[in-house]
C-alpha cells in the first residue's frame, strides 16, 4: 500500500486485547490494510481523532471478531503495520488472570516485567531469517515513563483500582494452567496471568517502540483451592466491565501522551526506546545480508 503523507504523525497506536475489540469517544478517520515483509496484521487499522486533534491508530490483537489464538497471533505484522503507520508509543490492554489475593478481578495492572513461558513457536524477531544479526537490551520491558503516565492518570477514573506494578507470566495456551502451574508462578513471584505480553513487548523493543501494557484481572486463574479454575465465560463477563473502565483509562491518558509526543521538544517519554537498537547490531552493515536489510528497512528506515 502506499502510506498516506499523514500517517508519519500516527504517533500513536493502542492494541485492544480480549473483549476490547474497538475504541469508543474518538472520531472515526479510516481503517487501513497495511501489507508487511511479515505478513498481514490481525485485522484492518482503525484511524481516530481525539478531541485534541491528532490521530491515532488501534489494532485489534486477535482481530475485530476474536477470530485469531494467542500462539497464532502475527505479532510481527502487528507491530511493524504500526509502526508504518508512524507509531511512536504503545498503549497496549489485556485480559489476565490474578495470581494474588489482592489483585481482585476488575483491577488493573502496570505490570514492569515479564516471565516468559511461551513455548518458541511465535515468530518473536524481526531478525530472525534476515541474515542480520541484532540484540535488543530487555532488562525493564516496559516503558517505565508510559507506566507512570497511566499510573498518575488513573487516580482521574472513577471505580478502577490500578497496581502501579507487577510481574506477568506470559503462557502459550489457548488453555489455561493447571492449579500446579498456577502455583509454580506464585512461587515464582508472579502476580498475573496472560498468554500475549510475549512477544509483543519484546518486538515494540527491537522496533524502537515506548510500550506498556495495562493487565485487567478478569478471574483468579487456577490456584486457588475454594474456587472453579478460570473459565472463558468468567473472563467474559468481567471483561464487559474491564471494557468501559479500559476505554475510560485511555480516553483520560491520552492527552497527556499526546502531549509528550507532539509537545515536549525533549522527547522525554520515548527517548529511552527511540534509538535504542543504534548499537545492537552486530554485523558491519556490509556484512549484513542485503535481503535482509531491505526487508527490515521496512520499520528501519534510519539504519538500512
Ligand atoms: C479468552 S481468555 C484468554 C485470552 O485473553 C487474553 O487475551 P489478551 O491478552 O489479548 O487480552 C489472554 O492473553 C489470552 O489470549
Ligand atoms: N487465567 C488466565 N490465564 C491466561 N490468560 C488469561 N487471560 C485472562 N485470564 C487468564
Amino acid at each position: 500500500m502506499t502510506l498516506k503523507s499523514y500517517f508519519r504523525d500516527v504517533r500513536i497506536g493502542v492494541i485492544g486485547g480480549t473483549g476490547l475489540y474497538s475504541l469508543d469517544g474518538l472520531k472515526f478517520v479510516e481503517e487501513v490494510t497495511v501489507e508487511t515483509p511479515w505478513g498481514l496484521p490481525s485485522g484492518a487499522i482503525t484511524i481516530a481523532e481525539t478531541p485534541d486533534g491528532n490521530r491515532i491508530a488501534f489494532l485489534a490483537r486477535h482481530g475485530p471478531a476474536h477470530h485469531v489464538l494467542p500462539s497464532e497471533v502475527n505479532y510481527r505484522a502487528n507491530i511493524a503495520a504500526l509502526k508504518a503507520v508512524g507509531v511512536q508509543v504503545i498503549l497496549a490492554f489485556s485480559a489476565v488472570g490474578s495470581l494474588r489475593e489482592e489483585i481482585q478481578p476488575g483491577d488493573f495492572v502496570l505490570i514492569d516485567q515479564i516471565i516468559d513461558r511461551t513455548k518458541g513457536v511465535r515468530g518473536d524477531s524481526f531478525f530472525t531469517g534476515t541474515g542480520v544479526t541484532a540484540y535488543a537490551s530487555f532488562g525493564e520491558p516496559v516503558s517505565r515513563a508510559l507506566r507512570s503516565l497511566v499510573a498518575q492518570r488513573s487516580d482521574s477514573v472513577p471505580n478502577i483500582t490500578v497496581h502501579s506494578s507487577g510481574t506477568a507470566v506470559c503462557m502459550e495456551g489457548p488453555a489455561f494452567s493447571t492449579r500446579a502451574e498456577s502455583n509454580l508462578y506464585r512461587s515464582w513471584g508472579a502476580d498475573v496471568i496472560n498468554m500475549t505480553c510475549i512477544p509483543e513487548s519484546k518486538l515494540a523493543r527491537e522496533a524502537e517502540i515506548t510500550y506498556a501494557i495495562v493487565c485487567m484481572a478478569t478471574d483468579y486463574d487456577a490456584w486457588r483451592e475454594s474456587e472453579e479454575s478460570v473459565t472463558v465465560a468468567e473472563v467474559m463477563k468481567t471483561m464487559k466491565v474491564n471494557a468501559a473502565n479500559a476505554k475510560a483509562l485511555l480516553l483520560a491518558v491520552l492527552p497527556d501522551i499526546e502531549q509528550a509526543v507532539y509537545n515536549d521538544p525533549e522527547m522525554a517519554l520515548t527517548k529511552p526506546e527511540a534509538g535504542s537498537m543504534q548499537y545492537a547490531f552486530q554485523q558491519a552493515p556490509d556484512k549484513q545480508s542485503s535481503s535482509g536489510r531491505s526487508t527490515l528497512s521496512f520499520i528501519f528506515s534510519n539504519y538500512f
